[in-house]
């Protein structure tokens, strides 16, 4: 909701509605602790937007998919009734390779396809690297300082002899990171695989991460929160800055300032970034939040009378190793197939490129690219949108922000996620579950929740010990 006046006083404040801070809001509401949540935007759901077209099918701009083992998210399907359905993967999947060859593919990957052995060999090493790596606190390990002072760039130069192989694995690493190999650390990219349960689990469709679905898109549960939190949340209201004086926390907005016992915070880094603290951060969380940067993504959606390669036995899928501007596409039409819908998914250098063009010349760019995929009828869609998230005033990229390398070690320990004062952090990047998905952002409130009810006992307690 907008209200014209703010609460002067209430026990705790969320900053940000998107699923982290909802879930944080909605843990204190079930246990009976009323928390005021302050976003920024005229909406809640951050990374998250479903929005109808013009043509009135809902799509995705945000995040979109669900799996079997995202139980938080899950949970909030089942508790709020908002449906799922698997994600269409029927058919020959296509892989336009960087010298121009198309295959088209069922299973794993084309016959004899190059450098796809040598590929599984590399990811089923990688899954051995991150099963050392401790999620709770990847910097722990014996191995985690050599890992996070190197690149997956320059592990995948050495490691990884095939260079057909290693065009795979950069394609996975935009993929899932939205950022080249050279922009993280190999130590991160083992934390974020351990934290999925496996690189398939990440790459994958069915029982993986891209398995179903919303009916209704994937702002559907985070709206039913918010509506279930029902004047808890503000809307448009950013908070500017915020004050710790003993046990009182002032958090200041253009509409006004709210007093507090404790805060979550529950903002990407780079819009904590832009919040003013006083007294300021503990250094290693300042830190951590400087070096945790966005990645670079942007979804394209085109809108087609109906799924027309379904008719020619294709599943929609396609991946593309060339120089084209979209990494990979699926179909995103929705249950009933009315409509038929391509998604593309544009990030890394290629959104670097690609975003710099005007917006007639961004759609030319995916159109030619879908009809090299799917024929003449993929370069007349009945509409075309497109969200470039790096402009995002909120979000300023995604999916996720990526620790650049070194910061794990040098300041992940206590700056990742540990309470500064009554400060405490939620968001996708907190979480040592699915690490930059949804589920990953839901459990971090339910965390950060956990932290203050803990807390409030623990007051409680030593009130009840001097009164006796
Ligand atoms: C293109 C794209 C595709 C993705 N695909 C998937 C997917 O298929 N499946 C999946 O699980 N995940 C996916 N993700 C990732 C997923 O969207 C995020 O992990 C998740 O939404 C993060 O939630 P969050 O609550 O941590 O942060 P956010 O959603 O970013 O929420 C933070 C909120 O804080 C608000 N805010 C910022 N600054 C302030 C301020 N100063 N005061 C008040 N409010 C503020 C913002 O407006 C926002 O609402 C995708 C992301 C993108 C961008």
């Amino acid at each position: 909701m907008t209200v014209a006046a703010l609460p002067s006083r209430v026990p705790v404040v969320v900053v940000g509605a998107g699923y982290a801070g909802l879930s944080a809001a909605l843990t204190l509401h079930d246990a009976g602790v009323p928390a005021l949540v302050l976003e920024a935007a005229d909406r809640v759901g951050g990374r998250i937007l479903s929005q109808p077209t013009s043509s009135g099918v809902v799509v995705d701009h945000g995040g979109q998919w669900v799996g079997p083992t995202q139980r938080h998210l899950l949970g909030w399907a089942e508790r709020f009734g908002c449906a799922t359905f698997p994600t269409w993967e029927t058919g020959a999947h296509l892989e336009l390779w960087h010298d121009g060859a198309l295959h088209r593919y069922t299973g794993d990957g084309p016959d004899g396809a190059p450098g796809l052995a040598e590929y599984a060999a590399a990811t089923a090493r990688l899954d051995e690297l991150a099963s050392r790596v401790d999620t709770g606190d990847p910097g722990a390990g014996p191995d985690a300082a050599a890992w996070d002072a190197e690149t997956v760039e320059t592990y995948l130069s050495r490691e990884v002899a095939c260079p057909d192989a290693r065009r795979r694995l950069a394609l996975a690493v935009q993929g899932v990171w939205a950022v080249e190999p050279r922009e993280i650390s190999l130590l991160h990219l083992l934390f974020y695989i351990a934290s999925a349960g496996g690189f398939d689990q990440l790459m994958q469709t069915r029982d993986a991460a891209q398995d179903a679905r919303f009916v209704a898109g994937a702002q559907a549960p985070a709206l039913a929160a918010a509506r279930r939190l029902g004047d808890a949340v503000v809307l448009g209201t950013p908070v500017e800055s915020v004050d710790q004086d003993g046990d009182r926390v002032l958090v200041h907005t253009a509409r006004g300032t709210v007093h507090t016992g404790r805060v979550v915070v529950a903002t990407p880094p780079p819009a904590t970034a832009a919040i003013r603290f006083r007294p300021g951060l503990p250094t290693a969380r300042a830190r951590w939040v400087q070096r945790s940067v966005m990645g670079d993504v942007a979804k394209v959606h085109a809108v087609y009378a109906e799924p027309f390669w379904r008719d020619e036995g294709l599943s929609g899928i396609a991946s593309l190793y060339g120089e084209d501007a979209v990494g990979v596409v699926f179909d995103n039409s929705p249950p009933d197939a009315g409509p038929g819908v391509l998604v593309g998914f544009v990030y890394g250098d290629r959104l670097r490129a690609w975003s710099t063009l005007d917006g007639a010349a961004r759609r030319a760019a995916v159109l030619a690219t879908l009809t090299r995929l799917f024929g003449p009828r993929a370069g007349e869609p009945v509409e075309y949108v497109e969200k470039i998230w790096p402009e995002d005033p909120w979000a300023q990229g995604g999916y996720a922000a990526n620790p650049t390398p070194g910061a794990w070690i040098a300041h992940g320990s206590s700056g990742w996620r540990r309470p500064c004062g009554r400060i405490h952090w939620a968001g996708t990047e907190t979480a040592d579950r699915w690490n930059g998905y949804i589920d990953g952002a839901i459990s971090s409130g339910v965390r950060a929740a956990g932290e203050i009810l803990a807390a409030e006992r623990t007051a409680a307690a030593e009130v009840g010990c001097l009164g006796s």
